[in-house]
Formats: structure tokens, sequence, C-alpha cells
């Protein structure tokens, strides 16, 4: 079946539909991972948002049980040059496109996904409508240009309710902004014993279940939209250790007084070079994000700046000057990408050892 995706600066790009059927209008973004698809489609923080991979064949590891970053995808669509139909490896359960069609997710491929990286690149985020190939053009672009974003989309895909993974060591409670698996199996794999609680929990309710240490998520859209969360993380800071990723990074700046604006196009792939300012240690290190926090704003809070992008000198990490609190904008539990940052996870766990309190629970 013919598909196109029509674009707010008046491009159209003819392609073939993979996946379901249904229309969707979402911001155009590109990762450049080589692999990596199924992790990306089922992360949560690119809800809405139509993901073009740089990569030129997508699909040919097919899908497969262990790489799921969320049982509920929420990305709003898939742009591939080549969607690989027999797809060959021993863990894969299916297809790139099955799985698409049945988790609602419609895609186009065929189409030139480097002149489409390219134009994101010059002009930043585009907005863009998938659609049927008789659509009518003009009218689509009139609409996309009127488009406003939505901006609920953390209480979409947060947790509804509170929900209990055991384990015998430290005691974490993952505040759920859209939260990837990854993230869980990190903690588990190191003893915690993890509760994840919805993105609007009070900082009253967090401190009840008497954590060690609390987890800021990764999470879609504008941390600005989130001012729930924000004021929960200022109950936080000072009382329990807290250790942010990408959204939750994000957020508990914002708690700290800093500000964030949108980058033109992001960061959205694997081989992102981070900066450690004390040591001058670079890890490579895997990215999805649209927003940053502003470096200059960090001036006046006492927020010190830890980690720098080495391609545009972007923040991507930070610490709180008095109290155990630190976070960063990439990804340590990779999923997809490397995984040179996964000792963040270790850090995480000796700041709860070392902050550790007389215990108080049964
Ligand atoms: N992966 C994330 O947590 C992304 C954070 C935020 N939604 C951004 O785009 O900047």
């Amino acid at each position: 079946m013919k598909r196109k995706l029509i674009l707010e600066n008046g491009a159209v790009f003819h392609g073939e539909g993979i996946g379901s059927e249904r229309e969707t209008v979402g911001e155009v973004v590109f990762n450049t991972g080589m692999t990596g698809y199924q992790e990306i489609l089922s992360d949560p923080s690119y809800c809405d948002q139509l993901v073009t991979l740089t990569y030129p064949l997508i699909g040919n590891y097919g899908i497969n049980r262990d790489d799921f970053e969320t049982m509920h995808p929420s990305a709003g669509g898939l742009i591939v040059k080549e969607a690989a139909s027999h797809p060959s490896n021993f863990r894969s359960i299916g297809t790139l496109s099955e799985w698409l069609r049945e988790k609602d997710i419609p895609g186009l491929c065929g189409i030139d996904t480097r002149r489409l990286t390219k134009m994101i690149r010059t002009a930043g985020t585009l907005r863009g409508r998938l659609c049927a190939e008789e659509a009518e053009e003009e009218e689509i672009v009139r609409e996309l240009q009127q488009w406003v974003d939505p901006r609920d989309q953390v209480s979409r895909v947060s947790t509804k309710n509170a929900y209990h993974a055991p384990g015998n060591g430290k005691r974490v409670v993952l505040m759920d902004y859209g939260a990837k698996h990854g993230i869980t199996r990190n903690l588990l794999s190191r003893g915690c014993d993890v509760f994840v609680l919805p993105y609007n929990a009070t900082a009253k309710e967090v401190l009840a279940l008497n954590p060690d240490g609390v987890m800021l998520s990764n999470g879609p859209g504008d941390p600005e939209d989130v001012p729930e969360a924000v004021e929960t993380l200022r109950g936080l800071i000072g009382e329990v250790p807290v250790f942010g990723i990408c959204l939750g990074h994000q957020l508990l700046s914002l708690a700290c007084g800093a500000t964030s604006s949108k980058l033109k196009f992001g960061h959205r792939g694997g081989n992102h070079p981070v900066k450690q300012v004390k040591t001058g240690r670079v890890d490579i290190t895997s990215q999805n994000h649209g927003y940053t926090v502003d470096r200059d704003s960090l001036m006046g809070t006492d927020l010190i700046l830890t980690h720098v992008n080495v391609n545009d000198g972007t923040v991507e990490g930070v610490e709180h000057r008095e109290y155990p609190a630190f976070s960063v904008q990439y990804h340590p539990e990779a999923c997809p990408g490397p995984s040179d940052a996964n000792d963040l996870f270790d850090q995480f766990v000796r700041l709860m050892n070392r902050y550790e309190k007389v215990p108080t629970r049964m």
C-alpha cells in the first residue's frame, strides 16, 4: 500500500506503508543508531514522535522477547529506507512489520531517509503526518503549521498504580515518568528493592516508603509540562539520595532553579561523546532527548556542572553542591547503545551506602 509523509515545510516523501494503517501526526526526529530499533520503538520517551532511523536496513534481526523497554509502546510512527521482511536471528519471534501492526504503530518505508535527516538538521525538528497516498497535501501542511504539541505525554505513559519489584538490597523508589525497563533491570541486578511510583506521587508518599534512594526516570516531552514532578523533587532533595536520567535530570535541574529549552533537532543515537569535567574522561553514550538544561542557568543554583557534550558543549550532567543528588542527560542503562556509563548505577548504590540512615522500617 502506498503511503506518504507530509512535513510542515511542504516537503513530501512517497513510500510504502508498513505496520498499522492508521494516520498519524507527530514531531519527526532522527536516530543515528545502527541497531536497537526494538528498544527505540518501545522507549516511552519517543511518545507520539515519528522516528526515522538513519541506518538504511531496519528489521533484519526481527523482534525478540528480551529487548522491550516497555510493554505498551507509544512511539507515533517509524520511517525507514528498507524494512527487512525476512529477519534472521536465533532470538527472533516475528518481523518488525508484524509487530508494528500488532501494536498499532504506522510506518513508512522506501524513502530517502538521508534526505529527510539532512532536512531536519537544517530546519530543526519538523512536524509531519503519515497518510494515504491520495491525501490532500496543501490542507495537511496548513494543519501541521497550526498543530499544537501535546502536553500530557508523561501522564499517558507513566504507570497508573504503584508496584514493587523485590530485592534484598537498597530500597529505591523509581519515579516513573515513562521509565525504560533497562533502568529497573540495572537496579535489580544490583540487588535493589524497587518501588515504582506514578509521576505525580508526592514527596510525602515517596518518603512514606522510607527509601534509601530515589531514581528519576527518562520520559517524553518538555520537562516544563510536569510541574507536579518538580514540586515533588523539591521535597525530596536533601532528604534522600537522588539520581536522575534524561527527563529525570531535566526535572531535578528545574527543581534546583535551572531552566531548560528545546534543542534544534536533539541528540538521538548511540555515539554521543560526553566529557566528565573533573577528570576529562570521555564516555561514548546513548542519547535520546530534544530538550536540554540551559548551561548559563546553572549559575546561581546549587548545581555543579559535571558533564558536557563534546560535540556542542551542552549540559550532560550535574550534581548538587550540598546534598546527595546527581543526574545525567544520557542513558547509563543504554538499551540500545554503549554501556560505557553503566557504572553510574554503582555510583548511585555507593551514594546510598554513604547516606545510610538508621533503619526505621519493618
Ligand atoms: N529520554 C528522555 O528522557 C527524554 C527527555 C525529554 N523528553 C527530552 O526530549 O529532552
